[in-house]
């Protein structure tokens, strides 16, 4: 096993590494720290799940599992990409290509029929959505802007939408019967198995059972009316249309990856309401699921002139949607992964309050995030806003993050205890004792979850927040709502935990709204401030703090410390950003920035030297936090647009920073003299290599895939300058 494991994603992040790994691995070598990689990208992935469809010379190992015993280790030092959280049509895509480059795949079958069928279609459904990150996560997280990072954002603040206080823009949630009304929530004093069961006039359905929960841990159950759901959806759209705003929808379809695709199916169906009732039979035979899109729902209807006429007609009736991409016509109902509550809401209001219309025009709108949890963090967002202007990222402070997510704690909706229930009964959670932790009568169609969190992982999240504030010595807040009967679970851990240590007075308790205004007020005075949340705020507040501060949440340092001692270290807390991929098809300039792999990567290597005792592993991550630092101070980081410098031009500066500073220090001359005469090289040659890498823009690049890319196409596009590859090598 190498001493560090850097994974392969897919998408952006993966391309900046086929021309940023190399370096690493190179640079590593000199320490004798070897830098190996485990393959997570949803291709891989797939193609793991599948040997027996597979030639022998076509298989893969499933690197995942390998990885989800490894981070249980003490032995764990995983640099961790985002990786795709697929949706179903990004699966289907992902199918149809390594199709066609000759992986003789099953199809995802939509509607499964034979046994077989439904064993193909379970598999495919495991891979589906949030599948890699509640794997690897086997500690709590701590994400906050490194110091160097948040000065240069304070000294070069980007711009900012003006908010002003007429602004139309504004959250709609459920009025009530939503997931936080109808919750439940209760700490088990032993440990127990369990089943879940829906009892109906006709006899009890096994829904789930084989749970098994230790002593202690929190079991929540809940659920969200689908009649209810119906009747906000269409009336919103009512209210919108009346407003003359944008309507927009927000959700987690990839991480709540059973309850959200319904939610945002629920909006498709409420949208084309009239659509639906008169030829809702037809479209179910050109096979429509709403849950799919209005993408995949046009596809499927395009030939039938009769239904194509009523959706127009329908539309044209309807108040303007929201777009993720005006120019091509994609709307917020095309496919549940384009709009990502984390990263949409916070642009929204980056932007002032204005999204983006069908005619290419900014304009206010009405933000619908159906459940209550949550949403009342964005909707005192935006009253903060309308009433004291933009922030003004000169001078914030800054919001950090402890957020509780080891051993899937929270995963609501992601879970596999989340259904949308077949038949009007009452779902039971029945211990092993008999005993009935949670009842609710439920419709058809009504969606119920359970989810849990263990008592290991909330007092690890505690005294993690309780170190952290220590270090940092600024206010600290625990977002949770002691009206909320999950939250009120936590609350009875988290007091005890403080009055034993006599800190009941350095951490405040605040429900999500109050903790949003709080920690609004704090930075706007330019103090800091450490939000300790669930594993839903801890996602949202992870994107939507940096995003206004740093303008991205790519910045961002992401460190999990894993319970049983390993390290893993995420970049960033963005996505994989697929934008950035079809422009350098387009126009082969890649706007990713890799700041976020160049802070795990410091982290990363000064864990190893304090795991492992290696002096030289301290040398190259301190040099690496000089070098991220020499990124930010001559403005190194990849512009947007082509003809400028980009990514690969960022990881040339980045190598060279590196080696220099390793080339400089004096602790170890063996070090020292090993990188001199790369340094030298990298500055020597500085004309030439940032000349070879300008000389790529502008025409289209050929990748060979977008899920699985050519590994030799790949390399040749992102690695095009001969002068810096004779100077850092081939990769191990
Ligand atoms: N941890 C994980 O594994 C995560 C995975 N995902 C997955 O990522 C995909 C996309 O998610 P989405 O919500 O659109 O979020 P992204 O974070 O990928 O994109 C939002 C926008 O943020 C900007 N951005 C993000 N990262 C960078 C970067 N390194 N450098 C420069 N700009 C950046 C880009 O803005 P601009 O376009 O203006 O340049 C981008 O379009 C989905 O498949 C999702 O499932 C999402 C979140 C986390
Ligand atoms: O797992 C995912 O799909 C997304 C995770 C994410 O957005 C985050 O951790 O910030
Ligand atoms: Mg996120």
């Amino acid at each position: 096993m190498s001493d560090i494991i850097y994974t392969k994603v897919d998408e952006a992040p993966e391309l900046a590494s086929a021309s940023l790994l190399p370096v690493i691995q190179r640079f590593t070598e000199a320490a004798g720290v070897s830098v190996g990689t485990r393959d997570i990208s949803l291709a891989g992935r797939i193609l793991a799940t599948f040997p027996e469809y597979l030639s022998e010379d076509q298989r893969q190992p499933d690197d995942l599992a390998d990885l989800g015993r490894l981070v249980k280790t003490a032995e764990a030092n995983v640099i961790k990409l985002p990786n795709i959280s697929a949706s179903v049509p990004q699966l289907v895509g992902a199918i149809k290509e390594l199709q066609s480059q000759g992986f003789s795949l099953p199809d995802y079958p939509e509607a499964p029929d034979t046994d077989e069928e439904k064993a193909v279609r379970a598999k495919y459904d495991a891979i589906k959505g949030s599948a890699v990150n509640p794997v690897l996560r086997e500690g709590n997280s701590d994400r906050r802007a490194a110091k160097a990072v948040k000065s240069f954002a304070q000294a070069n603040p980007h711009r900012m939408g003006e908010w002003t206080s007429d602004s139309k823009t504004h959250v709609s949630s459920m009025s009530g019967n939503d997931f936080y009304s109808n919750e439940t929530s209760a700490t088990l004093a032993t440990a127990t198995g369990a089943k879940i069961v829906l009892e109906t006039a006709a006899g009890e359905k096994v829904l789930k059972e084989g749970l098994e929960y230790p002593a202690g841990t929190v079991v929540d159950a809940t659920y969200m009316s689908a009649a209810a759901l119906k009747d906000f959806l269409a009336a919103e759209i009512e209210k919108t249309k009346d407003q003359g705003i944008l309507f927009s929808l927000h959700l987690k379809a990839t991480m709540m990856k059973v309850s959200d695709p319904i939610l945002f199916g629920h909006a498709v169906k409420a949208f084309l309401a009239p659509v639906f009732d008169k030829h809702g039979d037809a479209m179910a035979e050109l096979g429509v699921n709403p849950n799919s899109g209005l993408g995949d729902l046009l596809a499927r209807v395009k030939d039938n002139a009769s239904i194509m006429a009523d959706i127009d007609a329908c539309m044209a009736e309807r108040p303007p949607m929201y777009m993720v991409d005006s120019d091509k016509g994609i709307t917020n109902l095309h496919v549940s992964s384009d709009v990502i509550i984390d990263a949409s809401m916070p642009a929204l209001i980056r932007a002032g309050g204005k999204g983006w219309g069908p005619d290419g025009k900014e304009a206010d709108a009405n933000c619908v995030i159906p459940d209550n949890c949550y949403a009342p963090v964005y909707d005192e967002a935006i009253n903060f806003f309308k009433e004291n202007g933009k922030l003004n990222p000169a001078t914030a402070g800054t919001v950090q993050n402890i957020g509780l997510m080891a051993q899937k704690a929270e995963e609501y909706g992601s879970h596999p205890t989340t259904f949308e229930i077949p038949e009007a009964g009452t779902v039971k959670m029945i211990l092993d004792d008999g005993t009935v932790l949670h009842q609710h009568v439920v419709e058809a169609g009504d969606i119920w979850r359970s989810s849990s969190a263990r008592k290991a992982p909330i007092e690890d999240w505690v005294n993690l927040a309780i170190s952290r504030q220590k270090a940092e010595g600024c206010r600290a807040i625990f977002w949770l709502d002691e009206n909320r009967a999950h939250d009120a679970q936590l609350i009875a851990y988290v007091r005890p935990i403080l009055e034993a240590k006599g800190l009941t007075d350095t951490f405040e308790i605040m429900a999500p709204r109050e903790a949003t205004r709080a920690s609004l007020e704090t930075i706007t005075k330019g103090e800091d401030t450490i939000a300790i949340t669930g594993n839903v705020l801890r996602d949202y507040l992870t994107d939507l703090f940096p995003i206004l501060e740093l303008a991205t949440s790519a910045k961002m340092l992401s460190i999990v410390k894993l319970m049983n001692g390993g390290g893993l270290f995420e970049t960033g807390a963005g996505g994989s950003a697929p934008k950035h991929v079809q422009q350098l098809v387009e126009e082969n300039h890649l706007r990713w920035d890799s700041l976020g792999e160049f802070c795990a990567l410091g982290e990363s290597l000064i864990f190893l030297a304090d795991a492992k005792g290696n002096g030289k592993a301290r040398i190259l991550g301190e040099a690496v936090e000089a070098a991220t630092q020499g990124i930010l101070d001559n403005g190194r980081s990849p512009s947007r647009k082509v003809g400028e410098p980009d990514n690969r031009d960022s990881h040339y500066w980045f190598a060279r920073y590196w080696a220099e500073a390793v080339a400089a220090q004096e602790d170890d001359a063996a070090l020292a003299a090993h990188f001199a005469p790369i340094a030298e090289a990298l500055a020597a040659s500085e004309a030439d290599i940032l000349s070879e890498l300008a000389a790529v823009q502008g025409p289209a690049a050929d990748l060979g895939g977008y899920y699985r890319t050519d590994p030799a196409k790949t390399v040749a596009v992102m690695r095009p300058s001969k002068t810096l590859n004779s100077i850092i090598g081939q990769t191990a």
